[in-house]
This record gives structure tokens, sequence and C-alpha cells, in this order.
């Protein structure tokens, strides 16, 4: 069948000549010069044309311009340096040919749509979109309907739109209504939006396959519909951290071309309350405040976590409690490693491999029971306990746009394991450094008050409250915090009265931007429970599109 769509010839761009070749996975197209010698090569791979049309064709608005029988035009993925981010911006490229005849005018289009059916075949037909039109900057309407409906308009792609008028009408929507037909579902908004869509779908695909999600020792059936993002909320970490830019353009074309990354995804169990689940942040003590507080300013925008941000710093408060929790396997990868989870990342790959499922198994590996929550497995968890500044877990490195190597540099989106980040009691001038440095590439470990651990669960809860005295008295079990806890009594007591008269006992859990109703909880990674139309982030080796060749095997890069 490859051998099928080769094709070569000459094509004209303008009046310069061009000897074009479609070989299985590339389309690419040569300068010859008067002499016949061969100049700059333009190589797109077939995955990343977007769309072919007879004629000159232009977008935006979509118009053919005066052509001939013998005009082409052919849109691809084309990549520019970002700047700032960490990832590459995907732009339309568009190069309108010209063949010596109508014959092959038609061979060449007819190729390539072939070549692309068959190369690109999780390329969504039909996708449900829910933009919400209060997220971010209140911006999610018009960055649909200008910049992302005309680029699936050309890739031939029939989207259904819903206008969110009430939080959790697009959870529900996929926990309730027929979605048949569709290959994907597409969030217009941010990290509370993707929430949404995820909690939606996870919740529908446990209900087809009769598992209960409440059973925390059960395995979660992944999910078969695609997630894209198009990003218009605050934070936009997951959008971030999958693509390495927020930019609506560039996850618009990620879906065109039907990218699928597998996510990681802690579940969340809460004795009296519903489940729910997380893939970026998990937080008690800082985050949580910071959450708790913004509520209260969401007239600000993105700008109220800043806000609370900076109170919640000023407030220098920390919270006693015991965590729990079961390390994975150390040598598989390690959160200090110093590397980066990139497009093609090699760690998540061998995870990828244990988790498809054989024909032999006949869906038992869906079913079975971990044996981590059974009684018997008690002596795998490691127990910590003391006084907290804060205490996060996540699937992922959360980067944004603010911190743009995120949370926990070298997480990994799809090995099977998160980041537990232990923060304990502190002065706030060494809590000043750990948060600065999340701006920057200095390692943030790097202190003697934080502990960072890889693992598969969690278990949290609050110490007894005779003990809870006894850490307000010493100031927490642990070396670290323990010699910074007299001193940290006075500073906590002075600061907090900047926002509160007397400092909580307790604090709340941050859950991807949803807060929770109790404290005690147990969590646990499911590995690659969902699937993103998104590649994870590219580095800049892939500027590629002017080069002969295009190698996309880029694995783990190490941090310099
Ligand atoms: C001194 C500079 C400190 C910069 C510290 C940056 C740490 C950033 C880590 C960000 C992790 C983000 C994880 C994502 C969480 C989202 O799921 C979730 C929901 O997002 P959505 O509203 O878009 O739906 N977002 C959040 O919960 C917001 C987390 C808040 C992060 C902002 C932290 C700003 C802290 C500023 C402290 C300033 C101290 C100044 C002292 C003088
Ligand atoms: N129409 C709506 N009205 C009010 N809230 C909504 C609506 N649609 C979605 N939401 C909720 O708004 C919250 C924030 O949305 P999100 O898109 O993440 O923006 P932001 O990043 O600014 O928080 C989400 O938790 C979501 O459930
Ligand atoms: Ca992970």
């Amino acid at each position: 069948m490859e051998a099928d769509l080769r094709l070569e010839s000459s094509l004209f761009v303008g009046n310069k000549r061009y000897r074009a070749v479609l070989t299985g996975w590339h389309f690419n197209w040569t300068e010859v010069d008067k002499k016949n010698r061969d100049r700059k090569t333009i190589s797109v791979p077939v995955a990343e044309v977007v769309g072919v049309e007879e004629g000159r064709v232009e977008i935006l608005p979509k118009k053919s311009v005066e052509s001939t029988e013998k005009d082409f035009t052919v849109f691809y993925v084309k990549r520019c340096s970002s700047g700032g981010s960490y990832g590459l911006l995907w732009r339309l490229g568009r190069t309108q040919f010209s063949c010596p005849s109508r014959v092959l005018r038609d061979q060449w289009t007819k190729y390539l749509r072939t070549a692309l059916k068959t190369h690109s075949p999780l390329r969504p037909l039909r996708l449900l979109v829910f933009i919400n039109p209060f997220g971010g900057k209140k911006r999610g309407r018009k960055i649909y309907h200008s910049l992302v409906a005309p680029l699936f308009e050309l890739a031939g792609i029939s989207s259904h739109v819903i206008v969110t008028e009430r939080a959790n009408q697009a959870r529900d929507h996929l926990l309730k209504k027929d979605v048949t037909g569709f290959d994907g579902v597409v969030c217009v908004g941010g990290d509370g939006m993707f929430s949404e869509i995820l909690h939606g779908l996870i919740g529908r695909t446990q209900q087809e396959a009769g598992l209960c999600e409440n059973d925390t020792a059960v395995t979660l059936q992944p999910c078969p519909l695609h997630i894209g993002i198009i990003p218009a909320g605050s934070t936009d970490c997951v959008c971030y951290t999958t693509v390495g830019v927020i930019d609506p353009v560039t996850s618009a074309l990620h879906i065109i071309i039907g990218d699928s990354q597998p996510l990681d995804v802690c579940s969340v169990h809460q004795d009296s309350a519903p489940l729910r689940y997380s893939v970026s942040l998990l937080g008690y003590g800082f985050y949580g405040d910071i959450l708790a507080e913004s509520e209260k300013h969401r007239w600000m925008g993105p700008l109220r976590y800043d806000y609370s941000g900076t109170l919640m710093y000023l407030c220098n408060r920390s919270y006693a409690g015991i965590v729990q929790y079961v390390p994975a396997d150390p040598v598989l990868s390690s959160p200090r490693d110093r590397t980066r989870c990139l497009s093609g990342c090699s760690v998540c790959s061998r995870i990828t491999e244990r988790l498809i499922p054989h024909p032999s198994d006949s869906g038992s590996m869906y079913r079975s029971h971990n044996s981590l929550f059974s009684s018997d497995s008690e002596g795998e968890w490691v127990t910590v306990e003391g006084r907290f500044r804060c205490v996060s877990l996540t699937c992922m490195s959360s980067s944004c746009p603010r911190s743009p190597l995120g949370l926990s540099p070298s997480a990994h989106l799809a090995d099977g394991t998160g980041d537990l980040i232990l923060v304990w009691e502190t002065n706030p001038l060494g809590f000043l450094k750990f948060l600065y440095r999340h701006t920057s590439t200095q390692d943030q470990f790097d202190l003697p008050f934080v502990e960072v651990h890889r693992v598969k669960a969690v278990r949290f809860s609050l110490p007894c409250a005779k003990k809870k005295e006894g850490y307000e008295e010493i100031g927490g079990l642990n070396g670290a915090g323990r010699e910074m806890a007299n001193e940290q009594k006075t500073a906590n007591s002075f600061l907090c009265g900047v926002c509160c008269s007397k400092a909580p006992t307790e604090s709340v859990w941050n859950c991807d931007g949803e807060i929770l109703p109790v404290t005690a909880i147990l969590c646990r990674i499911h590995g690659q429970l969902v699937r993103l139309y998104a590649r994870g982030i590219e580095d800049g080796a892939a500027l590629h599109n002017c080069s002969e060749e295009n190698d996309r095997t880029s694995h783990v890069d190490r941090l310099t």
C-alpha cells in the first residue's frame, strides 16, 4: 500500500520550479534552479498535512482566488519559535501549487488525501465542543469562532458547539446524554473546564464498563474519546504542560491532525464526599488557601491568584498533618533526575507497553483489583507527620506561564506515577525562596525543608487533637522543620494579622482549582487513563520544516 502512495513530479509555486515527492510518510518539495540543481527542500510529514484543496485557496476568510484547473493548495503545520515558552507555536502553512496538467493535479490531490487517511488514523471527523463563556478573560466564544472554527472547517471536521450556561453543564452532558458518533470532546476554557470534561468522560466510561468508580481498589477503564483543550482560562496548566504553549491555534492544529497524548489521572477518594479526579494540582495548605481566598475575588480574572497568593504568603500559615505514600519504583525514574518529559518520552513509552491489554487478557486487566489497597499491602506505605506549609501532589510537571518548568519539572505525563511535594513549616524567607525557584531553572527541591517523592498512592489525615497541640509546641516532627519552629511561631502570628485574627488549624484541598469539602483523603494514580489531542512538549530541535529530514524521536532531555 505504501509503495502505491509514492508520487513524484515537477510542480510550480509561483514561477519557481520544484521537484515534489510524496513518499509514504512525507511530502517534500525541492526548488530546482535553471541549471537543474536542487536548492532548498521543504519537508512536511503527511501526518501534519491539515488539508488539500483544488484551486488556489485562502482561508480567513475562506475563498478561492483566481485559479486554474491545474492548481491545488496544501495546508500544513508550520512551526515557529514561541519566544518565552518551552514549546513551539504551530501555525497554518499554505502553499499553492500548479501542475503541468489537470490529470496530474487530480492525481496529487487524490494521493495526498489517501496518504492523510492512512497515516493519521486518529484525525477527528466529529467533535463535541463546550465553550465556557466566563473562563479567564471571558474570551472563550471569540477565540473559538474567530481562530478555531475556520480551521476545523478547513479540515472537514464537523463540530457540535455548546456554550455553557452553568457550571457542571459539560460534565452532566457527558455523563447523561448520547455521545455516539463523536471522536472527541473539546473544551474552550481553563483547567476547571478541563476538569469537568475529565469527570464526565471518566465517569461515563466506568458506568458503561459496569465498574464502581468509588472502589479504591478497582482498575479504571481508559476513556475511548480524546480530549482537546483550547486554552481560554486563568492558569491553563494542562494545556501548557501537554503542548508547551498557551495558544488556541496551536491547540486547534493538534486536534485536527489527531495527535494523541496519554495522561495519568489521580483519583481522590473522600469518605463522606463524592469521588474527584485531579491531573495538575492536588494541594493542601498554601495552594488550598490561595484557592479559597481567590474565590472571593473572581471578578479580578486571572489576577486573583497573584493577589490571593501574595496575601497567603504574608499569612505564613502551616498546618499539622499525617501524610502516607506508596513509593514508585525508583529504578524507572526519579523526581530529582533533572530530566524533562518531552514528546516521545521513553519513560512514558515503557509503561504504555505494559498497559496495552493482550488479546489473551480478554479485558480482565481492566477489571482486576489493585493489590495496593488490600490489607496485606500496608507494609508498602511510608508515613510522615508534622507541620507543613504545603502538601502537593501532581501527575505531571504542571507548568504554566508563571512557572515554565512547573511544580515538579521532571514529572512525567504518562508514566503511571505522581510527584508528592512536602514543604515543611519554615520561615517566610525560606518559603519565598522555594516559590521563587519555580520561576527559573533553579532546583526548588534543593532546600532543607522540602521533600519530593515519586508515588503511586497517597493518604492524608489530620493528627488527633492531642498530637496537634504537641506539634504546635515543638514545631513538627521533621528534623528540618523543627529548628525553625519557634522562630516560625512568632512570625506566623505576626503576619497572619494581615488577613485574619487567628490562623485556622485546618486548610482545604485544592483539587485542580476546585475546593474539596473534606481534609482526609486517599489518592491513587491511574496510568494513562485519558488521552488528549496533544503530543507533549516538542523541543526547539523540532523546528524542522525547512530541513531535509524530519526526525521526531526526541526522548527524555536533561535539564541544563
Ligand atoms: C514569587 C513568585 C512565585 C511564583 C510561584 C509559582 C508557582 C506556580 C505553580 C502553579 C501550579 C499550577 C497548577 C494548576 C492549577 C490549576 O488546576 C488551578 C485551576 O486553574 P484555573 O483557574 O485556570 O481553572 N489553578 C490554581 O489552583 C491556581 C494556583 C495558584 C498558583 C499561583 C501562585 C501565585 C503565587 C504568588 C505568590 C507571591 C508571593 C509574593 C511574595 C511577596
Ligand atoms: N456558563 C458557566 N457559568 C458559570 N460557571 C461556569 C460556566 N461554564 C463553566 N463554568 C465553571 O467555571 C469554572 C472556571 O472555568 P475555567 O474555564 O476553568 O476558567 P478559569 O481558568 O478562569 O477558572 C469551572 O469550574 C467551570 O465548571
Ligand atoms: Ca505521571
